[in-house]
């Protein structure tokens, strides 16, 4: 990535940007590529959610991430590029997409931004391949023409584009001339937002593979481990929800954030009137400074009413054989995955709990330092999935997922995240989710299933579980 370190204050000008745009071309002849631009520039400080909101179509690609107790917010729009590997071989693929963009991308700016540079948004499906029916590509990679980042009390707004032969310079340098000067006065008032609509009901909740299946399912399962086939396995529901108008994916997000301050509230959306949004507790991993973080999340308990309520229900969490057992499950093969690509782990297994509205979790963060070589996508390809979402050992149980289950799990329980130009980022597990649809939403919620696990039991969890999607859909 060549880096052009500019003053904003020398550079304000149409004519500065159109120039600059009209060397980009040369420069993509003289190397015979289309070149990717970045411009970064500090704003006002903006709320990405609402300018997402306030220019949202549902015909155009977006993606937004936000961690309010991280404070970072992140949203994208509109795609500058994309690239949609499937197979096995999807992560390298798109590791290698990201890395030949790269080289052919001009970043300009002030290096020392947050957030400077082009960001890749990526979403990978829980499985490799998908069938025609689901609304997402195995994986989708892009690079907005906008983006808008929120990070302690700073806020960077990025245009992105292309320029290639035959491309209209002076068409982008409007383009980007014209979102810039949006983005550094933006006025909310401006834009007609619809508000929250009052009294969406419920017209049909309707289970996929019928009332019994999912319970049926843990009992064939438990089967399966009994005679030693695997040790773990999630399987998950599918609810399928039709509202008598549309939902709205960014004011479902709008709550989401607020009331899971500890997750990652997330949307992206296909550009063809599809999201698939959530409130996600876990991390798959993220790679910053040089460290790595991987969630170790598994074992669940309900919140109680009140604090010793609350209190009991967690350490009875702490205390139960059955969730350590899992638990440990999904962090021996964190390690060992990590290990596998000679990173040394430096956490050890001593779970707390992670409260959220709804429930609570054993946790782990898992630390270890990166090594030279090792790519965040390299690191996703090797943990996903997760015996917190998948199963162990993976080779004989995720295979399996697919025969207990009666819908396709798409994007649900996939990696979800991105990654910037020195390969740093962060990738979530698309859990506690659902995809949005005009009036049709279908919400996700699993539990592993171990020796000792009792269906009655598994189904309540994932009631727990479905809350976080449901109680905010309204
Ligand atoms: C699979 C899900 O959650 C996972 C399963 C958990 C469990 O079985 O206790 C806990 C946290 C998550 O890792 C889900 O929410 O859909």
């Amino acid at each position: 990535m060549d880096t052009i370190q500019l003053d904003p204050a020398k550079a304000k000008s149409f004519e500065t940007l159109h120039a600059f745009l009209q060397a980009c071309l040369v420069k993509a002849m003289e190397r015979g590529k289309p070149q990717l631009v970045s411009i970064a520039a500090e704003s006002s400080l903006l709320d990405p959610l609402a300018v997402l909101e306030s220019i949202y179509e549902d015909q155009q690609q977006h993606f937004y991430i936000e961690k309010k107790r991280d404070d970072l917010a992140i949203a994208g729009a509109e795609a500058a590029i994309s690239y949609s590997p499937s197979g096995a071989s999807r992560f390298k693929s798109a590791k290698a997409w990201i890395e030949e963009t790269l080289e052919n991308a001009i970043a300009v700016g002030d290096p020392s931004l947050p957030f400077f540079g082009p960001h890749f948004f990526c979403g990978f499906s829980f499985f490799d391949e998908v069938s025609s029916k689901v609304p997402f590509p195995s994986s989708s990679l892009f690079v907005p023409r906008w983006q808008v980042v929120s990070t302690k009390g700073r806020c960077v707004a990025i245009a992105n584009a292309t320029i290639g032969l035959g491309d209209d310079v002076e068409a982008v340098a409007k383009r980007i001339w014209n979102a810039n000067t949006k983005f550094r006065s933006f006025d909310y008032s401006e834009e007609e937002c619809s508000s929250k609509k009052d009294g969406i009901r419920i017209l049909e909740t309707k289970e996929r593979g019928g009332d019994d299946a999912f319970q049926v399912a843990v009992g064939n399962a438990l089967k399966q481990i009994k005679v030693g086939e695997f040790e773990k396995i999630v399987l998950a529901r599918a609810l399928e929800l039709k509202a008598d108008q549309p939902f709205h994916p960014l004011e479902i997000l709008n709550t989401l954030r607020e009331r899971y301050e500890d997750c990652f509230a997330f949307s992206i959306a296909n550009g063809k009137g599809q999201s698939f949004i959530g409130a996600s507790p876990e991390r798959l991993v993220s790679v910053f400074k040089g460290r790595v973080n991987v969630d170790a999340l598994a074992g669940t308990a309900p919140r109680g009413k009140t604090a010793s309520e609350d209190a009991r229900f967690g350490a009875g969490l702490l205390d139960s054989e059955k969730d350590r057992r899992e638990h440990r499950i999904v962090y021996d093969s964190i390690c060992r995955r990590l290990e596998s690509l000679d990173l040394s782990v430096e956490s050890l297994c001593c779970p707390s709990l992670k409260k959220l509205q709804n429930v609570q979790h054993l946790f782990v963060d898992v630390e270890a330092e990166l090594a030279d070589g090792i790519h965040l996508l390299d690191l996703v390809a090797e943990l996903h999935p997760t015996p917190a979402v998948g199963g162990t050992p993976r080779e004989a149980a995720v295979p399996r997922i697919q025969e207990h289950e009666r819908f396709e799990r798409g994007l649900y329980a996939g990696p979800i995240g991105w990654i910037n130009s020195k390969g740093e980022g962060e990738f979530l597990v698309g859990i506690r989710s659902a995809l949005v649809d005009g009036e049709n939403a279908c919400l996700y919620a699993g539990v592993g299933v171990v020796e000792g696990s009792v269906p009655e039991r598994e189904h309540l969890e994932t009631n727990l579980k479905f809350q976080a999607l449901k109680e905010n859909l309204l």
